[in-house]
């Protein structure tokens, strides 16, 4: 959303940070727990949810289908019941609901309408349309194959074998596979292209629709099954989200400083576990504790090479600390970002280099090479993940200013008020 408000001034640190931080829940979780339990025959809590701009929009997506979603305490209640049109949903912005909830709409009885802010029409899901019209669904996009668009059900969908290209999100995948189990032949998704990005994501798309009870089949290389199913979900757990621990373990590196994360969990299929490898490359130590996971600086911040293309949504984070490195960096294997909330390595290489960095871009990815940063304003391009890289260098160096740190509200609403207490 454009965003008139004066620019966020970011705290600049004092000395080095020293906190420990509660995370809200995972996005990504959070998502895929709301699909499944409006999937399930027994109504189902969602416990911890993330509750944030891109959670609300799922929330709201599925109340509009006819399924209850209600607040209990600070957990989302779920009262299945089968989806119906006609409809108008809002996606916002949101990778997860624009995926997501269209082949849920492909079951449902009516007409369902899609639509969302002016990127999420530029956002790519043609691929998702063509693979929903292999598996019987008709769909009417206007021949744009992009949003906005009108899904006309008929309460039921054949499902089966679908060939496509998912190098440009791994969200086409996830997408079929949570609403598999209720396509009436399932679901066999055949990846041919470049390598599917984002496998994390992938991982814990099987691995929550394993916890309820969902045979999945992934033997084959680029292919992934899920037989029809009936789901009987009653409670579906959400972990903190380890990628927006990102920026605030980045305030460990770039002040040399301490910050704990509570709850950061034993084992889990978030792409954010690899910051504590990443980041230890880039010269901090990680250590657990009963409290949580600890990121401390160690004096000197390295550059990296490494090829992101599992954990993409990790990139800005990683550029921001890599722009306050002692080393250059190189981040490849992203070229698949640019369709992200914003081109993100364009706006990364514009960012880092207006405030005096030295960045550049590469066809799949960005190098950066050290060079002193002034302060200047940090244009966030309605991107939650840039408005938090912006902070993370404005940490470190005097007089940056976030333009539309609202935007954080996508995924992290608290983010101002939460970074204000780690500078403190
Ligand atoms: O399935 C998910 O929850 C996500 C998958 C990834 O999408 P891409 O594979 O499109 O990068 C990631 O970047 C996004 O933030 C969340
Ligand atoms: C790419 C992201 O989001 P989305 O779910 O909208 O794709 C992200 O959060 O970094």
């Amino acid at each position: 959303m454009p965003d008139s408000a004066p620019a966020w001034p970011a705290p600049l640190a004092q000395g080095p940070v020293d906190a420990t931080v509660s995370l809200p829940g995972s996005k990504s979780m959070t998502n895929r727990a709301l699909i499944l339990a409006a999937l399930s025959e027994t109504p189902a809590v969602v416990r911890r949810p993330l509750r944030s701009r891109d959670t609300e929009l799922m929330a709201g997506a599925l109340r509009s289908l006819g399924i209850g979603v209600a607040d209990e305490g600070r957990d989302w209640s779920v009262a299945p019941s089968a989806p119906t049109g006609p409809a108008t949903l809002e996606v916002g912005n949101a990778g997860t609901v624009m995926r997501f909830v269209p082949p849920l709409a492909a079951t449902a009885d009516g007409a369902v309408r899609f639509d969302g802010d002016p990127r999420a029409r530029e956002r790519p899901i043609g691929t998702l349309i063509s693979a929903l019209r292999a598996l019987g669904a008709s769909i009417d996009d206007g021949g744009r194959g992009a949003l906005p668009l009108i899904i006309h059900g008929t309460g039921s969908l054949p499902g089966g074998t679908v060939d496509l290209d998912a190098s440009g999100s791994s969200q086409f995948v996830s997408a079929l596979l949570l609403n598999g189990p209720r396509f009436d032949q399932g679901v066999h998704i055949r990846h041919s292209g470049p390598p599917v990005p984002s496998q994390p994501h992938l991982d814990m798309t099987v691995a929550m629709l394993r916890d309820v009870g969902v045979r999945v089949d992934v033997s084959a290389p680029g292919t992934w099954l899920v037989e029809p199913e009936t789901i009987k979900a009653t409670e579906i757990g959400v972990e903190p989200d380890l990628s927006n621990a990102a920026p605030f373990l980045a305030a460990a590196l770039v002040t040399d400083g301490r910050v704990t994360i509570r709850d950061w969990p034993e084992h889990t299929t978030q792409p954010g576990d690899a910051l504590r490898d990443l980041f230890t490359r880039m010269g901090g130590k990680v250590s657990t504790g009963p409290e949580g996971l600890t990121m401390a600086g160690t004096g000197d911040i390295t550059g990296i090479t490494a090829d992101l293309r599992d954990v993409g949504e990790l990139t800005p984070t990683i550029a921001a600390v890599a722009a306050l490195a002692s080393t250059p960096s190189r981040l490849t294997g992203i070229g698949h970002l640019r369709r992200h909330e914003t081109d993100r390595i364009a706006a990364l290489v514009h960012e880092i280099n207006r405030l005096g960095g030295d960045a550049e871009e590469l066809p799949d990815g960005l190098l950066i090479r050290p060079r002193l940063l002034h302060g200047d304003v940090f244009h966030s391009y309605d991107d939650h993940r840039m408005a938090t890289s912006g902070a993370v260098i404005g940490l470190a160096v005097p007089g940056v200013q976030v333009e539309n740190i609202a935007t954080t509200s996508k995924t992290l609403p608290d983010f101002p008020d939460m970074w204000a207490e780690v500078a403190a």
